[in-house]
């Protein structure tokens, strides 16, 4: 029966429709079993072919089964069922058509047969991201070796795709992205492999397939989106990368293709050597990564505690450490409180916080991180970028965000995508002074401000810099960004013009507080 239910989960896709269909199969096995404790079809009145038929669904060779137990020992002169006999018809049992060392056999037949079926059709019909294996897939030895029997389509099965078109000039127009690319470009040429880097990729291409489903009574077509127009970029070591462009640009398809959720159209990613597109590859990348994806991933009936318990032993850490370790993860993401409530009543911006401790434990050596802290408050947001920041040590993170202030607080570099194309690239301060459009305020404090204490090192203290966070606090891109800094620089966008003039006024009038002010 549990191989039959199996077989039968690899047509739901949702776990309400599990529900019904389980209790569907439920009564419908109670109906066959009252039909087999009947007779049918058991007896020398049906044929060979209706028995073998009926005899593949489990319950009714369960009912069968206990039938004939029950007729061998229904009076106390009845001989039971010796395991020793099980092979032989009770002296009662008249027409003698099966044993019960036959409805064994069945059993564990069926139940090879259900499961292998359920395996079967878990690869040939398309996951949640519309991925699936080809239909003849366990004919190739290469799925058996793992040896590029990786091969995988996308669509339904009875959908008919379109052709990929051609990509059009893919020559960048940014003098900095044409350098990354003829760097990537030449390494990737003369087989130069660079000990310091974590993710190389070369051409990354991505063509979500149109297609033609054909439905009762109507036909959807849609053209093929080329959603990666060739990438090439390298990620050092220790690094923060940040992704950035607007709804649409590609950044996400960047990130399933490196986590081989959505196969590759063309080109190839080397995570720390491994090719994203050898299945050998991306199952020593999926040891090494850590994901946060863009929409959480939980259980709503594990609470935090045990989703961390739940990923730290399947990424392999020694059950010894586990408590250790899980509750480091839990303080890091201030969740310790919230450790053992159910995670379906944690707030949008805990949920987003849980799943950033889960891609971080473990140690993994590349963490991916999609748009981690949406729905998360101001102070809340600072604290995961604290927990961010101390991640880079020893790996490398590539992050995905639509907050410039994110960006430019946590990225190393920062690569700025549309349209599935890398549009810029660089730090935050070469990206500023090439395509900023805002103002630049440096401000000195003096050590005689109202809120530090007249001495050298208080001049560096936070709490003036607070002051001018407050002053900026509607503004994007006020953040020093070293707070130790005497002299922090805080970025104000051109539209907060009317901000920064009123700043510059009250400065003048505080002339003692602030030595030096000016933009
Ligand atoms: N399975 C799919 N089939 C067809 N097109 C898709 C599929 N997934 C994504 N796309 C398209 O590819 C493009 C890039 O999508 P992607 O999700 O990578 O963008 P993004 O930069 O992550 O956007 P966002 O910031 O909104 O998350 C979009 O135009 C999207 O419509």
């Amino acid at each position: 029966m549990i191989g039959f239910a199996f077989m039968f989960s690899s047509f739901i896709s949702k776990s309400t429709s599990s529900t019904t269909v389980g209790f569907s199969v439920y009564i419908v096995g109670f109906l066959t079993q009252v039909v087999t404790i009947f007779g049918f079809p058991y007896t020398d009145n049906f044929s060979n072919t209706q028995r073998i038929i009926w005899s593949f669904f489990p319950p009714n060779l369960l009912a069968k089964a206990l039938q004939l137990l029950a007729d061998a020992t229904s009076t106390p002169q009845d001989p039971g069922i010796r395991w020793s006999h099980i092979g032989k018809c009770a002296p009662n049992d008249i027409d003698c058509i099966i044993t019960v060392s036959d409805i064994y056999i069945w059993l564990v037949s069926t139940y090879i047969l259900w499961v292998s079926l359920a395996i079967y059709f878990d690869n040939i019909f398309p996951n949640s991201s519309g991925v699936r294996k080809p239909i003849f897939y366990c004919l190739n030895p290469g799925y058996w070796s793992g040896k590029g029997g990786n091969k995988v389509e996308e669509g339904r099965i009875c959908s008919c795709m379109w052709s990929v078109p051609t990509l059009g000039n893919t020559y960048p127009d940014d003098e900095d992205v044409l350098q990354e690319e003829n760097i990537v470009k030449q390494q990737h040429r003369e087989g130069f492999v660079d000990p310091n880097l974590a993710v190389e990729i070369h051409g990354l291409e991505k063509v979500y397939p149109g297609r033609t489903n054909i439905g009762c009574c109507n036909c959807k077509r849609s053209a093929p989106y080329h959603a990666l127009k060739g990438l090439w970029m390298n990620f050092p070591k220790d690094q923060l990368f940040c992704l950035l462009g607007p709804n649409g640009a590609g950044k996400t398809t960047a990130i399933n293709c490196l986590t081989g959720i959505t196969p590759v159209t063309e080109g190839d990613a080397l995570i720390y050597g491994h090719s994203i597109r050898s299945s050998v590859g991306m199952s020593n990348i999926q040891k090494m990564i850590g994901v946060c994806p863009q929409f959480d991933i939980l259980w709503d009936a594990l609470s935090g505690q045990e989703h961390l318990y739940l990923f730290a032993s399947i990424k392999g850490l020694p059950p010894a450490s586990l408590k250790t370790v899980v509750q480091k993860s839990l303080a890091e993401v201030r969740l310790t409180e919230a450790a053992r409530v159910t995670s379906c009543s944690y707030s949008g911006g805990m949920k987003r916080r849980l799943s950033v401790a889960i891609a971080l434990i473990g140690e993994p050596k590349l963490v991916i991180l999609d748009e981690p802290t949406t729905g998360m408050d101001p102070i809340t947001r600072r604290h995961v970028w604290d927990v961010i920041e101390n991640a880079k040590k020893g790996r490398a993170i590539i992050l995905t965000t639509h907050s410039m202030e994110e960006a430019d607080i946590l990225s190393d570099r920062i690569g700025i995508m549309a349209k599935g194309r890398l549009r810029c690239i660089g730090n935050s301060i070469r990206l500023k002074s090439r395509f900023g459009t805002g103002y630049i305020a440096h401000i000195r404090f003096s050590a005689t401000s109202a809120n530090v204490t007249p001495s050298r090192e208080d001049v560096t203290a936070p709490a003036c810099h607070e002051e001018v966070k407050l002053f900026f606090k509607d503004c994007l891109d006020v953040v020093p960004k070293d707070e130790n800094k005497s002299f922090p620089t805080f970025v104000i966008p051109h539209y907060k013009e009317d901000r920064l003039t009123k700043f510059f006024e009250e400065l003048e009038n505080r002339e003692e507080e602030f030595v030096e002010g000016h933009h």
